[in-house]
C-alpha cells in the first residue's frame, strides 16, 4: 500500500501502480483547513503588499513610509473560486466572513442551500467567472482536463486589475503565458503557492517580478493539519484511491486475503494496545485521577475499518460512573497522544471508552451463584443470630413467600436451573453409554436452541438493553458481541468530525473539479 501524504496524487501513477496490486490512500480530510487559510492568506498579503510592506519596514534605506503607498480593498470585492470541492468551500466559507461577493465555478453546481450558506453564486461558465472576478482563486485537481486550465486566453478575460492565486498545483496554470500576463500587466499580480517545477529554477522570470508572491508550497504545512496526515493515513481495510476494473477479479481475491489478514492484525494490535494502555494507567504519566482510580481494563477493540479504538473498562471496582467517565473522556485524549508519540503505532483512531456491560452482568451472577451457594447475607445472619435468638430462626425458616422470593432472586429460578443441570449431567451419563445416539440428538435440541435464538436476535437487533439481567446476558451472552454497546463515555471531542469522517473516507473521491 503507498499512504500519499496530502491530498494529490497526480505524482503517482496509478496504473502502473495499480498493476502491481498495490492499494493507493490519500488524506483529503487533513489538509482542507490549513489549505483555505493559505488561500486567504495569499490573497490578502497580495492584496495588501505585504511582503513588499515588510521589505520597506525593514530596510536599512527605509527613512519614513510613503503615504501613497496603498494595496487593495478585499472587503466586498469579488472573489472567485475555480474548484469547489471541499477546499474551495472552505475558502468561501472564510472570504463570507470578509464581506466578499463569491463566484464560484465547478464541475458539479453544489447544493443550493450550500450555495447559500456562503453566500457562492454558481457560474456555469469559467469564463464569466474570469470576467466578474477581482481575485481568481485555483483550487482543483491536477488531472489531463485541468492542466493548463488559465492559459493566454484565459487570463486575457481576467480585468487587468485583477490577482491570480493558485493553492492546488502549478501545472493548472500556463507559467509561460502567465509571466508574460504578469509582465504585461495584463493582470494586476499573482500569488502562487505551487509552480513547475518545485523550487523554480533560481533564473526562472516569475521569480524576477514585482507583482508576485510565491510560497514554497505550504498549503498544508500546519502543525495539526500535518499530525492529521498521521490519522488519516491509512486505516486497516481503508478502500483504494484507485481501482481499475479489469483488475476487478484479482483485486476481489486479494481483497479476501486482506480480509483475514486485517482480523488477524487487528487482534494483534489489540493486545498491543491494551498492553500499552494498561501499563499507561498502573503509572501517573496519563494523569494522577485516572491513575488514582485503579481501574479495570477488560478488553480493547479496534473497529475494523480503524476509525475507533475502544478501550473497554470495568464498572464495578469503581464508584460513581460519571465521575469515572469525567476523568476517561478527559484522558483518552492524552492516552492517545502517547501512544501517538511512543509510536506504540503508527496511527492510533481516536480512543472511546466504553462501559463494561458483560462485566457488571458477570459479577452479578457471580453475587447470585454465591447466593445459590451459601445462602444470602440476611439469611446468613439469620442463622448467626440463632444462638443468640430463637426467634429469628423461626421467622426465617418459616417464612415461605420470603423463602419463594430467594428462589427467584435476581431473575433467575434456582430451583428450575438446578434442575436443568442435574437433568444436564444425567445427559451426560447417557452419552457415555449411548455415545453417537446423543450427539444426534443433542445436535438436533441445538438446532432448536438456535432457531430460537436467531428469531429473537430479530425481535431484539438494534435495541441493546440497558437494565440488562444477568438471565438476558446468559441468553445473549452467545448471540450479542458488546461491540454494538452504547455507553460511550468519551465522544470525538477533539474537533476531529473531520478526522473522524476521513478516517471513513479516507479514500473518497478527490476534491471538485471544475
Ligand atoms: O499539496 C498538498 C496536497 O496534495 O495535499
Amino acid at each position: 500500500m503507498i499512504a500519499n501524504f496530502g491530498v494529490g496524487v497526480d505524482h503517482l501513477d496509478l496504473k502502473l501502480i495499480s498493476s502491481f496490486g498495490v492499494k493507493v490512500t490519500n488524506t483529503p480530510f487533513a489538509v482542507s483547513n490549513a489549505t483555505a487559510d493559505l488561500g486567504i492568506a495569499l490573497m490578502l498579503a497580495s492584496s495588501r503588499r505585504l511582503v513588499e510592506g515588510c521589505q520597506i519596514a525593514v530596510s536599512p534605506d527605509t527613512e519614513q513610509f510613503a503615504a501613497d503607498w496603498l494595496g487593495e480593498d478585499v472587503t466586498g470585492a469579488t472573489l472567485g473560486i475555480i474548484g469547489m470541492g471541499r477546499i474551495g468551500y472552505k475558502v468561501a466559507k472564510r472570504a463570507k466572513a470578509f464581506d466578499m461577493r463569491i463566484l464560484y465555478h465547478n464541475r458539479n453546481r453544489r447544493k443550493e442551500e450550500e450555495e447559500q450558506a456562503v453566500g457562492a453564486c454558481y457560474c456555469e461558465k469559467m469564463e464569466d467567472l474570469l470576467q466578474k472576478s477581482d481575485f481568481v482563486m485555483l483550487v482543483v485537481n491536477l488531472t489531463p482536463q485541468t492542466h493548463k486550465l488559465i492559459g493566454k486566453r484565459e487570463l486575457e478575460l481576467m480585468k487587468p486589475t485583477a490577482t491570480l492565486i493558485n493553492i492546488c498545483r502549478g501545472p493548472v496554470i500556463d507559467q509561460d503565458a502567465l509571466v508574460e500576463a504578469l509582465q504585461n500587466k495584463v493582470i494586476k499580480a499573482a500569488a502562487l503557492d505551487v509552480t513547475y517545477p518545485e523550487p523554480l529554477p533560481r533564473d526562472h522570470p516569475l521569480l524576477k517580478l514585482k507583482n508576485i508572491i510565491i510560497t514554497p508550497h505550504i498549503g498544508t504545512a500546519t502543525k495539526h493539519a500535518r499530525k492529521k496526515f498521521w490519522y488519516d493515513s491509512p486505516g486497516l481495510g481503508s478502500h483504494q484511491v484507485y481501482k481499475p476494473s479489469g483488475l476487478a477479479p484479482v483485486l476481489k481475491a486479494s481483497q479476501q486475503r486482506t480480509r483475514k489478514e486485517d482480523s488477524i492484525r487487528t487482534r494483534v494490535l489489540n493486545i498491543v494496545l491494551y498492553k500499552a494502555i494498561t501499563d499507561m494507567m498502573s503509572t501517573c504519566e496519563v494523569s494522577q485521577e485516572l491513575y488514582d482510580l485503579k481501574l479495570e481494563i477488560s478488553k480493547v477493540s479496534l473497529l475494523s475499518d480503524f476509525s475507533v479504538c475502544r478501550v473497554y473498562w470495568n464498572p464495578t471496582t469503581v464508584g460513581d460512573s460519571k465521575h469515572v467517565e469525567s476523568i476517561l473522556q478527559k484522558s483518552a485524549l492524552r492516552i492517545r497522544y502517547l501512544l501517538l508519540a511512543r509510536q506504540v503505532l503508527g496511527n492510533v483512531p481516536p480512543i472511546v471508552f466504553v462501559k463494561d456491560k458483560a462485566a457488571v452482568a458477570m459479577r452479578e451472577i457471580d453475587e447470585l451463584l454465591a447466593v445459590a451457594d451459601f445462602g444470602s447475607e440476611k439469611e446468613n445472619l439469620s442463622q448467626n443470630d440463632f444462638s443468640e435468638s430463637e426467634t429469628s430462626v423461626t421467622t426465617s425458616s418459616s417464612d415461605t413467600s420470603a423463602s419463594s422470593l430467594q428462589s427467584n432472586l435476581f431473575g433467575v429460578d434456582h430451583e428450575v436451573l438446578n434442575k436443568q443441570i442435574m437433568e444436564y449431567k444425567k445427559m451426560k451419563k447417557v452419552k457415555h453409554v449411548e455415545g453417537i445416539g446423543w450427539a444426534e440428538q443433542q445436535q438436533k435440541q441445538l438446532a432448536v436452541v438456535q432457531k430460537q435464538m436467531r428469531m429473537k436476535k430479530k425481535k431484539t437487533k438494534g435495541s441493546f438493553q440497558n437494565d440488562l439481567t444477568p438471565q438476558e446476558y446468559l441468553l445473549n451472552k452467545h448471540k450479542t458481541d458488546y461491540l454494538d454497546d452504547e455507553t460511550v463515555s468519551f465522544s470525538e471531542n477533539e474537533s476531529e468530525d473531520e478526522l473522524w469522517d476521513g478516517v471513513q473516507h479516507t479514500c473518497a473521491k478527490p476534491d471538485g473539479l471544475p
